[in-house]
């Protein structure tokens, strides 16, 4: 009851994507990245605080976060982004503690997937039953990123390397999701994952786990 998987991957290694056929197949998905968008919105505790450390130069004339401009910022240097890190994973961290507990507590017999891309990297392994990764071939990976976001090389390679690299991802992951290939190969390995941890459901349910 309850059942929550984390998805984690790679930066553009395709977790939304495989987030999104999740969600067809009947998961309730909760969505890290935009948590971390809600909890900086003007007017709360978090935007002020990052304003306090990197200046207002990180806002936009009617009060939002500069995003792209404070990802400039904290991804051409790991101390700052060591820095934001600290002001918003403690918020972000309590935001998904609140939601799974509320999956938890709600009876529910829908899987929850928990769609983090800093799962490892903020220790929230522990507050998932199972972790699932998405992976993919570095060129590939720098390719898709440079193109869905329009960086350059030299960007792309940097917020790459701000995460654990995807191999000890990829190891450390409870099943893994190949991405290189086209997203129709992505689609069935994800049912393929989806009806087998039906399969381990019913037998835990039916021998009383
Ligand atoms: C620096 C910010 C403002 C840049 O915003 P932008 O809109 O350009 O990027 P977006 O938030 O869509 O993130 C895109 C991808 O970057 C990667 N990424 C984001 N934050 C981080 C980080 N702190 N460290 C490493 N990679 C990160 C993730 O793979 C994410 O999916 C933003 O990424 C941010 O607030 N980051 C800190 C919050 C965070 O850690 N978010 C991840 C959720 S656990
Ligand atoms: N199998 C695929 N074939 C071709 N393009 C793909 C495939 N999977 C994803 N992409 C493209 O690669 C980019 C990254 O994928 P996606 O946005 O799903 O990654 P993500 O892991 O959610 O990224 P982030 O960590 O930034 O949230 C997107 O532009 C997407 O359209």
């Amino acid at each position: 009851m309850g059942r929550v998987i984390g998805l984690t991957g790679g930066i553009a290694s395709g977790k939304s994507l495989v987030s999104a056929y999740l969600r067809e197949l009947g998961a309730q998905i909760i969505d890290a990245d935009e948590i971390a968008r809600r909890v900086v919105q003007p007017g709360g505790p978090v935007l002020r605080e990052i304003v306090a450390e990197f200046g207002d130069a990180v806002l936009n004339a009617d009060g939002t976060l500069n995003r792209k401009e404070l990802g400039r910022i904290v991804f051409s240097d790991p101390a700052k982004l060591d820095r934001l890190n600290r002001i918003i994973h403690p918020q972000i961290l309590a935001e998904i503690k609140m939601l799974l507990n509320k999956h938890r507590k709600s009876g529910s017999e829908r899987i929850a997937v928990l769609d983090a891309p800093l799962l490892y990297e903020v220790g929230g392994e522990g507050l998932v039953d199972e972790v699932w990764v998405v992976d993919v071939d570095y060129p590939t990976q720098l390719k898709r990123l440079m193109r869905r976001d329009n960086l350059s090389e030299e960007d792309a390679r940097r917020r790459i390397a701000a995460q654990i690299p995807l191999e000890e991802k990829v190891r450390r992951a409870d099943r893994v999701i190949d991405n290189r290939s086209t997203p129709e190969d992505t689609r069935r390995q994800v049912r393929r994952l989806w009806e087998e941890l039906h399969r381990r459901h019913r037998v835990e349910s039916t021998s009383g786990k």
